[in-house]
């Protein structure tokens, strides 16, 4: 089921600068989909027209049929948003802030108390529910407004670089929890983040944005195919019969280009016929941030042809 929608939006932003250009994406229930791409890709612009704070200039986009531009409360009800640098009250406490806001969203007052408490012990703020917000720090900033983005139970989640002030135990903690969100409770996670390694941990989809236009989109497997169509097998063996075109990267250890991992038994069977030991057999899988580089700079040579 798709449950957000967006067809050629762009937004050119008032000065001439146009930021989107008819961008086309959608999302499934229960995806989590990181959303790529360097510093002005238009990553922030996409979340600001997603959840109404900007009109678009051109195209569409819409939250489980409900276009935030024209029906910004209704679309405000369907989602929540945690930005890099998030706004609440310093003078009130964690919890006093987690009850404002549930109020704002509509929750009575027992319903977001008991709410507010239960996300804070998820995100390991119990013990500063009571301490003013001015005294927390940037990573428990971020998780307080992790909590409130999910003190109304959102269907889809906008989260732009949530885990980038946290540390890397309370970046594994918000990370576990998002993946629980999406896939036990089926909440649509649209993540824009520049921490690749991260991002491959939790997202089952992404989409690479440079220069306001997608540049691929599609899971781990299909970008890597997109950016590598070849792979690379790497065997350690006592010897690799020549005529099998591996190349010596060290004593023992040998590798080739394969485009499919169905050459590979082929491959071990030759070498032992060829009466030699293998001790070790590896399919480089290229990591996310290879293939955004390896994508990112295919586009790069592109241009410049
Ligand atoms: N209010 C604005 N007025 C004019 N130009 C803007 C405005 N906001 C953003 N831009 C420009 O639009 C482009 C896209 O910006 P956007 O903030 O969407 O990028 P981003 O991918 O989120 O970047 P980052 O990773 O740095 O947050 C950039 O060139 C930026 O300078």
């Amino acid at each position: 089921m798709e449950t957000v929608t967006i067809q050629k939006l762009s937004k050119t932003y008032p000065g001439g600068k146009e930021a989107l250009k008819q961008l086309s994406l959608s999302l499934n229930k229960g995806e989590v989909f990181g959303f790529l791409g360097p510093n002005g890709a238009g990553k922030t612009t996409t979340v600001k027209l997603l959840t109404g704070v900007l009109a678009p200039s051109g195209g569409s986009c819409d939250i489980m049929g409900v276009n935030p531009n024209t029906q910004p409360e209704k679309a405000h009800l369907l989602s929540g948003i945690v930005t890099e640098h998030a706004q609440m009250y310093d003078n009130l406490t964690g919890m006093g802030n987690l009850i404002f806001y549930a109020a704002a969203f509509g929750l009575e007052q027992k319903e977001g108390k008991q709410r507010g408490e239960s996300l804070l012990k998820e995100l390991e703020l119990t013990e500063a529910k009571d301490r003013k917000l001015a005294t927390y720090s940037t990573g428990m900033r971020q998780r307080l407004s992790l909590a409130r983005a999910l003190l109304h139970r959102p269907k889809v989640l906008f989260l732009d670089e949530p885990t980038s002030g946290l540390d890397p135990e309370s970046a594994q903690n918000v990370n576990q929890m998002i993946h629980n969100l999406a896939s036990k409770e089926g909440i649509t996670v649209f993540l824009c983040t520049h921490q690749l390694r991260y991002a491959q941990e939790i997202c089952t989809r992404y989409g690479l944005i440079e220069h306001g236009s997608l540049l691929a989109s599609g899971t781990i497997d299909e970008l890597r195919t997109q950016a590598f169509p070849s792979k690379s097998l790497r065997i350690c063996a006592s010897a690799v019969p020549e005529k099998l075109n591996f190349v010596k990267r060290r004593a023992n250890e040998f590798e080739t280009q394969i485009q499919d991992k169905k050459e590979i038994p082929d491959l071990v069977r030759k070498i032992v016929e060829a009466g030699e030991d293998i001790y070790s057999v590896n399919l480089i899988e290229p990591s996310l941030e290879d293939i955004y580089f390896a994508l990112t700079a295919g586009r790069k040579e592109d241009r410049a042809i």
